[in-house]
């Protein structure tokens, strides 16, 4: 089964917006669990554009299903999720000032660093996940690195997929083949829409969890949150 978690950062990224606290973060993931998501995540970013370091601490007593926290693993991004003890960390390389995240780890490049960090989180029994371009490299590196998952990056397939080009397809399924094979669970994320993600889903073997966000609240503007997660929970089937 392929777990829909629901990424509310642009939640706070509207409640940020009148530096009051509406929509209110914990609410609404009480509300998208309720409306059966399987899991909620977050990336707090360090300049807190929209999710806050302390909204995370909060979630914490409100998520039920599945926690996912994602970032750069800074000191201070660490001490948290180690406080924390969500039930997973995604290890994302984005730059300080990424206005989102636009690449996955060089797994080989940044191997031994990755590495260290990954052990330290499944010390505290933190599962973990890393963001990985679709390139059997990176997943190969992945897999020395000693993570529990990695988390395909698809833009490029969400990108193509709008133009018309479902072979952009490929390069995830044969990942996803070479991750399964590598003893690696598969999660995805990024752009992953009601549009796209019947298609991708089928197109990949063993997919855990797709982590969505974006898209998702941007639909929900038009056809409301709890009809939205049904939706996407019917196509995730
Ligand atoms: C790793 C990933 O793809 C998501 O966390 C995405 O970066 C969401 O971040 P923003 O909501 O800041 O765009
Ligand atoms: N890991 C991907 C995520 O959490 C949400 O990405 P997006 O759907 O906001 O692009």
């Amino acid at each position: 089964m392929t777990k829909l978690s629901v990424n509310i950062n642009k939640i706070a990224t509207l409640r940020n917006a009148r530096g009051g606290d509406v929509p209110n973060v914990i609410d609404a993931a009480i509300n998208i669990q309720k409306f059966g998501a399987q899991g909620i995540t977050i990336h707090p970013r360090p300049d807190e554009r929209h999710i806050r370091y302390k909204d995370a601490y909060d979630l914490k007593s409100v998520v039920s299903t599945e926690f996912n926290i994602e970032g750069n693993p800074n000191e201070k991004f660490i001490k948290m999720v180690l406080e924390i003890k969500p039930d997973q960390v995604t290890l994302v390389p984005d730059a300080v000032d990424a206005i989102t995240s636009n690449a996955g780890w060089d797994t080989h490049k940044h191997g031994e660093y990755l590495k260290e960090i990954i052990s330290e989180f499944k010390r505290n029994g933190i599962r973990t996940s890393i963001f990985v371009d679709p390139e059997i490299s990176m997943i190969e590196g992945a897999a020395a690195s000693g993570t529990d998952r990695i988390e395909l990056y698809t833009e490029e397939f969400a990108t193509q997929f709008e133009k018309g080009n479902q072979n952009a397809i490929r390069p995830y399924t044969k990942c996803a083949m070479k991750a399964s094979e590598l003893g690696l669970g598969i999660n995805a994320g990024h752009d992953l829409s009601l549009n796209n993600i019947r298609f991708f889903k089928e197109n990949i073997p063993n997919l855990l969890e797709v982590s969505i966000g974006h898209a998702l609240i941007c639909e929900s503007l038009y056809l409301g949150l709890e009809k939205v997660i049904k939706e996407y929970l019917k196509k995730l089937a």
